[in-house]
């Protein structure tokens, strides 16, 4: 293998915000961040809107050559693409992963991976009968510092973690940064800050109290939670959750909120928005040059100054140029090029998982989406 680069060719399922900015790292030469072993290419994008809009996607992402759709159905069926990245909202992330899957896609899905988690086991199942490829897009377990984080709290030198806080939020004027129909708030769009934000909290709970452990061991936990609605549309503006992990009983609190704000003064002055705490020590994500979904910098605060194996010290890691969403993609082209129907460091099973505790989190507050959304059904009309 050594030696040899593998290409993967992307195709983009729609033109927004994140699709743009997901498809301008994809356009980076690897080597800006050392990766010499994978290539990309985006070789189409469909808009569903029109094949100019997404004409127009391609040519300001800065890729050349590529095919522009104007339908979605278009997309899935251009042979040359060996992986979809699906960039819409959460409301039809499970009709359309389901589109490219049915049509022998592999795919990249967007958080929230799916509305419920009968989607999000209908699509599991559905990728693993057809030998796919999938994975929902957290992008936040593949930076660099994620990755450390992870294999410190593995190797036991944090000994046993017993908590995490974990804050993703972001001080909004709520009415008037959102209209009523912005996806944030808008209920048709399965919109609301536990699928937007509060993924990435609890991404922080569940990749240190569950994915840390050896698989045999993991277990769902159990949750509490309180819930405040933006009083125009029903979408839930704050939600706070307290969460229970076997085998430690360790405690995981995840806040999310669009109201108030992690890190108002933008200096940090608030201190660390996530904290892992262990019975040797602490991590803590800083959030200056970085937020909670996009680590760069931590610190590890050992309980004995002198335990030689966990160095007190600030870790930097300055994100090379891009935006960092480069790190997911690169895992999903190395998982292609390896025969990897799904990736390690966020099996589905765990995606799974996590739609419970969000299911769990929506039933005791009474947060639920329209029908249509929430169905299995497909291929429903409209979408
Ligand atoms: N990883 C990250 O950092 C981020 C992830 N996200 C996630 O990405 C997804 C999309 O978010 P974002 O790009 O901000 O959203 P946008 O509203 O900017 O874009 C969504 C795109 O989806 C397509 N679309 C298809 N059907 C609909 C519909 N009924 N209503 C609206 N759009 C539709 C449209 O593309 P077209 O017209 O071309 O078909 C639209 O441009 C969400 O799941 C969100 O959680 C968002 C921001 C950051
Ligand atoms: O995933 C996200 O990260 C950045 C936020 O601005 C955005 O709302 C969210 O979807």
């Amino acid at each position: 293998m050594s030696g040899t680069v593998h290409t993967v060719r992307w195709g983009i399922l729609a033109t927004g915000g994140i699709a743009r900015t997901f498809t301008k790292d994809l356009v980076i030469d690897p080597q800006t961040r050392d990766v010499t072993d994978i290539k990309h290419q985006v070789v189409a994008a469909a808009s569903s809107n029109s094949s100019e809009r997404a004409e127009k996607f391609l040519q300001e992402c800065g890729v050349s050559g590529g095919k522009a759709y104007g339908s979605y159905k278009e997309l899935v069926a251009d042979a040359n693409i060996d992986v979809v990245y699906v960039a819409t909202p959460h409301s039809h992330h499970y009709q359309h992963a389901r589109l490219c899957l049915e049509a022998g896609k592999n795919v990249l899905c967007e958080k929230a991976f799916t509305t419920n988690a009968a989607q999000a086991k209908i699509l599991a199942q559905l990728a693993k009968k057809k030998g796919l490829f999938l994975m929902e897009a957290v992008w936040t377990r593949y930076f660099p510092a994620s990755r450390e984080i992870r294999e410190i709290v593995k190797s036991g030198k944090l000994g046993t973690v017993y908590r995490v806080f974990a804050d993703v939020s972001f001080g909004q004027d709520v009415e008037k940064d959102f209209p009523p129909e912005n996806r944030m708030v808008n209920m048709d769009l399965a919109g609301g800050v536990l699928l937007d934000l509060g993924i990435y909290s609890l991404t922080w709970v569940f990749q240190i109290l569950y994915h840390c452990l050896d698989p045999s061991i993991r277990k769902p936990p159990t949750v509490v939670s309180v819930m405040t609605k933006y009083p125009i549309t029903g979408a839930d503006e704050s939600t706070s959750m307290v969460l229970n992990f076997p085998p430690h009983n360790a405690h995981g609190i995840a806040t999310t909120s669009i109201r108030v704000d992690k890190d108002p003064d933008g200096k940090s002055t608030a201190g660390s928005p996530i904290r892992i705490q262990g019975t040797k020590g602490e991590i803590q994500i800083l959030e200056t040059g970085g937020n909670g979904f996009r680590p760069s910098t931590y610190r590890i605060i050992p309980k004995d100054p002198n335990d030689a194996s966990l160095q007190g010290k600030d870790v930097e890691h300055k994100t090379p140029p891009g935006h960092g969403m480069f790190w997911e993609a690169d895992e999903v082209a190395r998982c292609l090029r390896d025969g990897k129907q799904e990736s390690e460091g966020l099996p589905l099973a765990e995606s799974i998982v996590i739609m419970e505790s969000m299911d769990e989190v929506r039933k005791q507050n009474g947060l639920v989406y329209p029908e249509q959304i929430e169905s299995t059904d497909y291929p429903l009309a409209g979408f």
